[in-house]
């Protein structure tokens, strides 16, 4: 059960808080809207509750600074007007061992799919606990310098775990070559994977990192975070030089979440570290949220560079698929739990009814479980269907594009989409486009110079105004407010 200390009695207890928490998901995302929701909710936990306490965990300590600073408030309040218990909130790291079973999931022990290993990850005892955040900050440079990189990687993430299916078989077969591939020149370099959120990037890296590792390769496998933190540290502690050493003195280097990178100078480390090992023959492996030329924040040296070797996406996974990650979830759950029975009627709805990741099949399989212990009763369709409505989206999340804002925004105002991209001046042409400026920021994940630059080739500053001006607007103006959520709606449809 999460641990709920003071909750238990007023609010109902571990249920209460799982239904809450699925209520204030669903609210998160209506209100910040799928792109957003996905790009910074979509991997956000409740692992409990205690003294008026939301315990809130993500996999990085990037998601968690992100989150705090810009959305901490909102959270709070929405979580309040959900669960009349909560009158905080509080944002941990997950780490490999201390990571809680999220709130639905925890009636008994232990967790039933292979938790994401946000630690560190590489050459690194197992203990980590990112979310001792200062004292861990600290080991950040040592950390590389230990050669120990086995066993921080997720065990249960490996090839063995790994299934295949028409959307993700062009990236396992590279993963795979790449993996065995003994002595001679690397075979694609560098190999960059790229997929949606939970769609098994990081099982594929670490998995990659296990067989290399274990055919005697001197790996590293790291998140873009953990570099950035690991650079930052060493330069704290002098130890630069050593972590630059340790970086380019490797087999391979196996690197997740790149989308994080930020900051010029350890941006530049990164491009510095990627030329060197890339001709040093050193194998890369880089994985994120989007293909390299969308990398906007990386130089462009840099992102030509990552596109310069063999680029796959991972596709969403297909019905078989779900279905197949879901039998093997349940037979792992089963062998620790012989008594928890999933018809094969309910394998297939849920399979047809998650469409989403696999991060969503692991957190149906656990409120299936969560649901046959509190209730002892057999799992059907219908309880099924009540255990995992919150999960189920009605459609996948759509990516707009700034072009089609433009189209859609100056066919409403009735001016050309060369309009908004003018000049011009007048209030006919300035409403549309700091409306088209500020759904392009809500509604897209492209950056506010990225979108200047699309408007014509204005300054950030110019965006940046647009957004508040219509951000207070709406708030404002009910009519205008129902305006822009019917483009929005109408862009997202
Ligand atoms: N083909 C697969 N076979 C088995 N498990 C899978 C597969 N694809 C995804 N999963 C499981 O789904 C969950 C999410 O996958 P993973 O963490 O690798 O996603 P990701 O693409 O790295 O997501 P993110 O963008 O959030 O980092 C994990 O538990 C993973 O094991």
């Amino acid at each position: 059960m999460p641990y709920i200390d003071d909750a238990r009695g007023a609010a109902g207890g571990s249920e209460d808080l799982s239904d809450a928490w699925g209520r204030v998901r669903r609210r998160l995302r209506a209100e910040l809207g799928e792109d957003v929701f996905s790009s910074w909710f979509g991997r956000l936990e409740c692992d409990g509750l205690a003294a008026g306490t939301a315990r809130l965990s993500v996999p990085t300590r990037f998601l968690k600074s992100w989150i705090e600073s810009h959305y901490a408030d909102r959270v709070l309040a929405v979580f309040k007007a959900e669960h009349a218990a909560v009158s905080r909130v509080a944002f941990f790291v997950r780490g490999a061992v201390t990571r809680e079973m999220p709130v639905a999931a925890r009636p008994s022990e232990p967790a039933t799919a292979p938790a994401r290993a946000a630690a560190p990850v590489v050459a690194r005892p197992r203990v980590a606990d990112e979310a001792r955040e200062s004292t861990s900050e600290k080991a950040a440079a040592p950390d590389l310098a230990d050669d120990s990189a086995a066993n921080a990687l997720d065990p249960r993430l490996t090839f063995s775990t790994f299934i295949v299916g028409r959307s993700n078989a062009l990236a396992h077969a590279a993963a795979d070559r790449i993996a065995r591939h003994d002595g001679g020149a690397p075979l694609y370099n560098p190999l960059y994977l790229h997929a949606g959120v939970g769609l098994g990037k990081t099982h594929l890296m670490q998995a990659i990192a296990h067989e290399a590792q274990g055919r005697g390769k001197r790996v590293i496998y790291l998140t873009a975070d953990r570099f950035m933190y690991g650079f930052v540290a060493s330069l704290k502690a002098q130890t630069a030089l050593a972590f630059k050493e340790r970086l380019r003195g490797i087999d391979m280097l196996v690197i997740d979440d790149v989308q994080f990178l930020q900051g010029k100078s350890i941006q530049q480390e990164f491009g510095h570290t990627i030329n060197a090992l890339l001709d040093a023959g050193r194998q890369i492996v880089v994985a994120a949220d989007r293909p390299p030329s969308d990398l906007e924040a990386l130089d462009e040296r840099v992102r030509s560079r990552l596109a310069g070797g063999l680029v796959v996406e991972m596709c969403p996974l297909d019905e078989e698929l779900r279905s197949r990650i879901l039998s093997m979830r349940i037979a792992a759950v089963q062998a620790l739990h012989p008594a928890f029975e999933v018809p094969e009627a309910v394998v297939a709805y849920v399979a047809r009814v998650i469409a989403t990741n696999g991060r969503d099949l692991d957190g149906a399989v656990n409120r299936l479980l969560a649901h046959a212990t509190l209730t002892g009763s057999p799992l059907t369709v219908e309880t099924a269907e009540a255990a995992v409505r919150d999960l189920v989206r009605t459609r996948d999340p759509k990516r707009v594009k700034i072009e089609d804002i433009q189209k859609l925004v100056a066919g409403r105002y009735n001016v050309s989409r060369a309009d908004l991209l003018s000049e011009r001046r007048t209030a006919a042409v300035v409403k549309p486009r700091q409306i088209a400026m500020y759904l392009s920021k809500v509604l897209t994940l492209r950056s506010l110079p990225e979108i200047g630059r699309r408007f014509g080739g204005r300054d950030h500053t110019t965006v940046l105004h647009a957004v508040r001006k219509i951000e207070k607007a709406v708030g404002d103006d009910p009519a205008l407010n129902e305006e822009v959520e019917l483009l929005k709606r109408m862009l997202q449809e």
